[in-house]
């Protein structure tokens, strides 16, 4: 995860009009705060685009959707079965941004009916004591989903802690288990991380078509940029994977009819990189000085905005595109868990 204070230049492509995109300083990691309700109607997009035509995806208004439906089925449950879903977050550490997306995950919970249970652990703390809170949430019948916040501190060893949630609980996805199961034909996983999730469920809520499109993800970290190629895979469509060593990723990119970005560089992927109505999902979450805002910073995305709404279809803003499904998704998961393990329909 991007997150240390450095400066950022678009080595690859500029012109006059699009300052906005060129320099950036990137400051460390920052809170989240939690949306207000939005409306919730969006229609197709358009198949075209023309000069600053793009369609903004809304997320934010998405996600509130994705919520109230979930709303309705956690209450639909608890009536008809006495059962609430719960779900388990453990944080290590106090890392201020992670201990904001707690906050908000929690906040998300208690919106829609689900039960939060929350474990705060010391920094120092062993890896043991991790694995001992995730066995007692493995085995507690009212826990449905348990969630370990990344990143661990440094002297955990991530994969350990992650094999240790049992499957049937795994939320996040992130389970080798459940990826592997997403990764074969004929197989399905448990659960389908939530980021990745989230952006297919963007396209299909936006009547995006997938298959047979030729689709580019750039990043391929084990919580988004791969499980998000996997599943526009099984959605059909035809996926190359940009990364740190790709040679000429603007070329590649170039060729998507559908871009997701999950790097963590602001302003990466600029107008010049993306095909004429392309549809972009943004994952990217790039905390950058900005000293007209109250907090000294502002978030941007992967994808230099300015630029991408005159050349694309559609995008997703930064705040407000992606971030927000992410939460709405880790709450569906929950459900999800909940409704089968009491095999409710
Ligand atoms: N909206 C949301 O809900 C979420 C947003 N995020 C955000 O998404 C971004 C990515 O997160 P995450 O996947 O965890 O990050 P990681 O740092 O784990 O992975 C970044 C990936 O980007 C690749 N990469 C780095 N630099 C370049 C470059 N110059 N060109 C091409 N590829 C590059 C890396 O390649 P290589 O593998 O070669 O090193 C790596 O695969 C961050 O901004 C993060 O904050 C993350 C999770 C959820
Ligand atoms: N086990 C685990 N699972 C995760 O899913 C996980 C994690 N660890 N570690 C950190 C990343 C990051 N992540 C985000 C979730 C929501 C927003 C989000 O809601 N963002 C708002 C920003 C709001 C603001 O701060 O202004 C938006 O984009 O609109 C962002 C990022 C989940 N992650």
């Amino acid at each position: 995860m991007a997150s240390s204070m450095f400066f950022t230049h678009c080595h690859y492509y500029s012109s006059p009009s699009s300052f906005a995109c060129r320099l950036h300083r990137q400051v460390g990691p920052t809170p989240l705060r939690f949306f207000s309700p939005a409306p919730s109607r969006v229609s197709p997009v358009a198949a075209m685009a023309t000069e600053s035509s793009a369609k903004v995806i809304d997320g934010k208004s998405v996600a509130k959707q994705v919520r109230d439906e979930i709303t309705a089925e956690v209450s639909r449950m608890r009536e008809a079965t006495g059962v609430v879903p719960g779900l388990a977050v453990i944080l290590v550490g106090d890392r201020k941004d992670s201990a904001t997306y707690v906050r908000n995950k929690k906040k998300a919970c208690e919106s829609v009916g689900i039960n939060s249970l929350e474990a705060n652990l010391p920094e120092d703390s062993t890896e043991e004591e991790v694995l001992n809170y995730i066995s007692g949430y493995n085995n507690d019948p009212s826990v449905h989903g348990i969630l370990v916040q990344l990143p661990l501190p440094s002297h955990m060893n991530e994969q350990n802690v992650l094999n240790a949630v049992r499957i049937e609980k795994d939320v996040d996805g992130f389970h080798p288990l459940n990826i592997g199961r997403l990764a074969m034909r004929g197989r399905d996983p448990l659960f389908v991380p939530c980021t990745p999730k989230g952006c297919i469920e963007l396209l299909h809520r936006y009547s995006v078509t997938i298959k047979g499109k030729r689709a580019v993800v750039i990043g391929r970290s084990n919580i988004v940029g791969m499980p998000a190629a996997l599943l526009l895979q099984r959605e059909d469509a035809t996926v190359s994977i940009v990364h740190s060593r790709t040679s000429n990723p603007e070329e590649i990119t170039r060729q998507a009819d559908i871009i997701i970005s999950a790097v963590g560089q602001p302003n990466m992927v600029r107008g010049s990189w993306i095909k004429p109505g392309a549809v972009i999902i943004d994952v990217g979450i790039n905390p950058v000085e900005d000293p007209n805002s109250p907090r000294g910073y502002k978030l941007v995305g992967d994808v230099c905005f300015e630029e991408a709404v005159k050349v694309a279809s559609a995008v997703t803003p930064v705040p407000g595109g992606v971030g927000p499904m992410t939460i709405a998704m880790l709450l569906q998961n929950t459900l999800i868990s909940a409704k089968r393990v009491h095999s409710f329909e």
